[in-house]
């Protein structure tokens, strides 16, 4: 795994090089996965790395876990909250499709959940512009195969190097990058909602996801989520369609 992790350094600066681009900028959320990303980019551009701390409505324990990792790693790092900016946005559109009485309840909170997302994308590519950085993914191979992410949110990235890395993989390397080993352990969530764990909203847990994707058994419930997960989620890791070229 250190020589693993060596690459990855190795290939970062290569593809800040080959950009023309000066380094990179991470979202910090108090997770694993935004952590381990935050000691990568600081390892491999000490003097041109950025964390963004952004709380949109967020428990404030995930700014505090945050500001661990920023310790954990030495990134220099700023504090954006959202909360008022997405108040202002998705109230706007909350009450302009109520007054129109086509506003849905049902799908008002992920609607919110990813406007959050997109929300601390747009966030980041306004600093990266500032600095001429990179925005560098946190998605893992599960995340990735799942589709476990929001379009164009934390999915609107340039470079996403732990994507062939499992959850246990990403375990693995946090503990040698010098993770705190709270932010290792504790439950993997979006907050995006009060209690919200990944696991619970998938269904199926890290584990049988890595299992799956390391080719060994998983019971056939597990195998049909992730399945199911896979195929509905094409769409986010390819281009926009475009139709043929009439
Ligand atoms: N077949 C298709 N071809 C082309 N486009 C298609 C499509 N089906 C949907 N779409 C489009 O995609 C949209 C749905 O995708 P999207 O907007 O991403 O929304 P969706 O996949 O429904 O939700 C995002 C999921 O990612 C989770 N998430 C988000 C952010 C962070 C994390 C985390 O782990 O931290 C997890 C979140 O909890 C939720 O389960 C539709 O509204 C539609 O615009
Ligand atoms: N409050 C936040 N501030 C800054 N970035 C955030 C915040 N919340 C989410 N993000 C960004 O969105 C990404 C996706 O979140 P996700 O929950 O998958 O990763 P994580 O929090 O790093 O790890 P875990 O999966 O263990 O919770 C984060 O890695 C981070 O880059
Ligand atoms: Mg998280």
């Amino acid at each position: 795994m250190e020589q693993k992790i060596e690459k990855l350094i190795t290939w970062l600066r290569e593809r800040v090089q080959e950009a023309g681009m000066n380094g990179a900028i991470v979202g910090i959320s108090g997770g694993i996965d935004s952590a381990v990303v935050a000691h990568l980019i600081k390892r491999a551009f000490p003097n041109n790395s950025l964390g963004l701390i952004m709380p949109c409505k967020s428990n404030p324990k995930d700014k505090e876990d945050a500001l661990k990792v920023v310790q954990s790693c030495g990134v220099d790092y700023h504090i954006i909250d959202l909360t008022e900016t997405h108040r202002v946005l998705f109230g706007e559109i909350e009450k302009q499709l109520k007054e129109k009485g086509q506003w849905n309840e049902q799908a008002a909170r992920l609607g919110d959940a990813n406007t959050r997302a997109r929300l601390r994308m747009t966030t980041l590519y306004a600093v990266a512009n500032n600095y001429g950085y990179l925005v560098v993914g946190t998605d893992n191979a599960a995340e990735w195969h799942t589709g476990y992410f929001t379009k164009y949110g934390d999915g609107g990235v340039d470079l996403v190097p732990l994507v062939h890395f499992t959850k246990g993989e990403v375990r693995e390397m946090a503990r040698i990058l010098g993770v705190p080993e709270e932010i290792i352990t504790k439950a993997p969530s979006a907050g995006l909602w009060e209690g919200q764990t990944d696991e619970n909203e998938m269904g199926t847990t890290y584990d049988m996801i890595d299992k799956y994707l390391k080719g060994e058994p998983v019971p056939e419930r597990d195998r049909e989520i992730i399945e199911r997960l896979h195929e509905r989620s094409h769409h986010k890791r390819q281009l926009a369609i475009a139709p043929p070229k009439f």
